[in-house]
């Protein structure tokens, strides 16, 4: 199908009922009520111990200018679904709130907000979804790459899933989130081009079955390219594949400035040792081995402890399509809403799963930091008129479950994580070069204690609630419970239930 819409925009990029709710805050004329709604995930992906944020410039991307164009207005007339004075209104409707967000590579934690849409009613329904849909994606990535650069060590790591994601967007995205995440490169030369990304590949089976011979191939590939790097298990590794290799490395010498053999089949830590012994022993001590097929941090692990011979490692299907856990489950949630009276008030969902009972009111995420070592402490989550930093008594702070572990921090640093990056509808940041946010990833995650950074079983990270924020919390339980007591109450037929 081919796009027949010019002026598509994103704006229905969204879910119905967020329009058919926005449309009932129109017609009962309370549209431009104030509310606060938060991002969070419940559960840390892969049971890791951090995960890392990102779809930030993405966010970005889509905010600036989002307006509904002719043909989004003309497709929701012709509908029938909505009402026609809520269309025209959605025709000249620009999104006017304001974001907060974290810097795209901060390792962030279960049950923390990760975004944070302060506005309309109206216009942050309708941006739930979109933010949603580019957050989960982007952060479950970057952090299915951070775990896999975690066992790699410093070895080459190459982002190769283009082929295996779902659909276009996710491959272009998922290399970008994976390169935040430490890869080092992707095969993915739009990625490149689009993002100031390192490409890198090497080639295929079909090169080798093109010429049918390993020689042959390698010979016309060495005579079209420097820096080469052969595959060579099309036919044999050990026995065709890697002496055609050497062969043509020995016969182009300088010429191809040989780079290695890729290995994308069969026992990896058998083979691997065999081509290690092949290359050194034909005078490449310094060729790579590199390897596919199917990879993950649990193979790598295996392989790394069987000693295999590797040093690049391609990862495709397993990192871009977060194969053992293919979605973040970032939800998004009101948490402060403006009341009849034109007060804001906090609002809180109950549910018979504590997991799923959210916190209330508009809240700042801090990072304390020991002044001592510049190590983190634990993340502080305050309402957003508190100031935890610079407390001359230290910083008390509590597990929100557990209120019994409990510590009070000194000599600490307390950051903010969440930043305008919208206001009033204006984009009002600038996000760095993807480059800068790898680094910049790096080194907010190497802030955290290895025990929080390791692939298995990792330490709980504390995410504490300051006391205001938790006593908020229990007393809006408390109201609610005595709300639903009294309907009860005033209905004795409920009581059947
Ligand atoms: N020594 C090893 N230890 C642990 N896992 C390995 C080892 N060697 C290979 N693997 C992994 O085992 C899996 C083997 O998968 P599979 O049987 O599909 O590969 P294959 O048959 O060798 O190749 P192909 O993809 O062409 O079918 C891959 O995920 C591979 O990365
Ligand atoms: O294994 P992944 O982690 O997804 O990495 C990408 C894979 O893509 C290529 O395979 P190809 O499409 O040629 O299929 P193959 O599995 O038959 O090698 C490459 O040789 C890798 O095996
Ligand atoms: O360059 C490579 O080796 C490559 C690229 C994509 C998928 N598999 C391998």
């Amino acid at each position: 199908m081919t796009n027949q819409y010019p002026d598509d925009s994103l704006a229905l990029h969204t879910d119905a009922y967020q329009l058919s709710m926005m449309q009932t805050y129109f017609l009962e004329g309370i549209h431009e009520r104030q509310a606060v709604f938060e991002m969070y995930f419940r559960k840390m992906p892969f049971e890791n111990g951090y995960a890392i944020f990102a779809g930030l410039e993405r966010v970005l991307d889509y905010l600036n200018g989002l307006h509904f164009s002719a043909t989004d207005i003309a497709y929701l007339r012709e509908s029938g679904e909505f009402d026609p004075s809520f269309i025209d209104y959605l025709e000249n409707w620009r999104f006017k709130g304001t974001v907060r967000a974290p810097r795209e590579g901060e390792p962030v934690f279960n049950n923390e907000p990760i975004l944070q849409v302060e506005g309309n009613v109206f216009d942050a329904q309708l941006i739930e979804t979109p933010l949603l849909n580019i957050v989960n994606y982007q952060t479950l990535i970057a952090t299915k790459a951070a775990r896999i650069r975690t066992v790699v060590g410093n070895q080459g790591l190459l982002e190769f899933g283009t082929r295996r994601a779902q659909e276009m967007d996710a491959a272009l995205w998922g290399t970008r989130a994976a390169y935040i995440g430490g890869f080092d490169a992707t095969s993915n030369v739009r990625a490149g081009k689009l993002f100031n990304i390192p490409i890198s590949g090497t080639h295929a089976h079909s090169l080798v079955q093109t010429y049918r011979s390993d020689y042959e191939a390698f010979k016309a590939y060495a005579e079209t390219h420097r820096d080469v790097v052969f595959l060579v298990d099309t036919y044999d590794t050990l026995h065709s594949g890697v002496p055609a290799a050497i062969r043509v490395a020995k016969e182009f010498g300088d010429k191809i400035n040989f780079q290695g053999v890729r290995i994308d089949s069969g026992d990896m830590a058998y083979l691997s040792k065999g081509v290690r012994h092949m290359l050194d022993d034909a005078g490449f001590p310094d060729a790579k081995i590199y390897a596919s097929n199917d990879l993950d941090e649990e193979t790598i692990t295996s392989l790394k402890r069987q000693d295999a011979k590797i040093d690049v490692w391609g990862i495709g299907t397993k990192l871009i399509t977060a194969y053992d856990q293919p979605a973040l489950g970032g939800v998004y949630k009101v948490v402060s809403i403006e009341n009849d009276k034109g007060e804001m008030v906090d609002t809180i969902k109950i549910s018979g799963s504590a997991e799923k009972i959210s916190t209330p009111g508009k809240k700042q995420v801090w990072r304390i930091t020991s002044n001592k070592d510049g190590k983190s402490q634990g993340d502080y989550i305050a309402l957003s008129d508190e100031d935890p930093r610079d407390l001359p008594e230290g910083l008390y702070m509590f597990h929100p479950n557990y209120p019994y572990l409990n510590k009070t921090v000194k000599d600490y640093t307390a950051r903010p994580i969440l930043h305008d990056v919208v206001v009033d509808g204006e984009v009002v940041y600038e996000s760095p070069a993807v480059k800068e946010i790898r680094q910049y990833s790096h080194e907010a995650l190497h802030a955290l204690w290895p025990e929080y950074r390791r692939d298995l079983n990792p330490q709980e990270y504390p995410v504490d609630l300051s006391k205001k924020a938790w006593d908020n919390k229990m007393a809006l339980i408390d109201d609610i419970r005595a709300y639903v007591k009294e309907l009860s109450s005033e209905n004795e037929d409920l009581e059947k239930y």
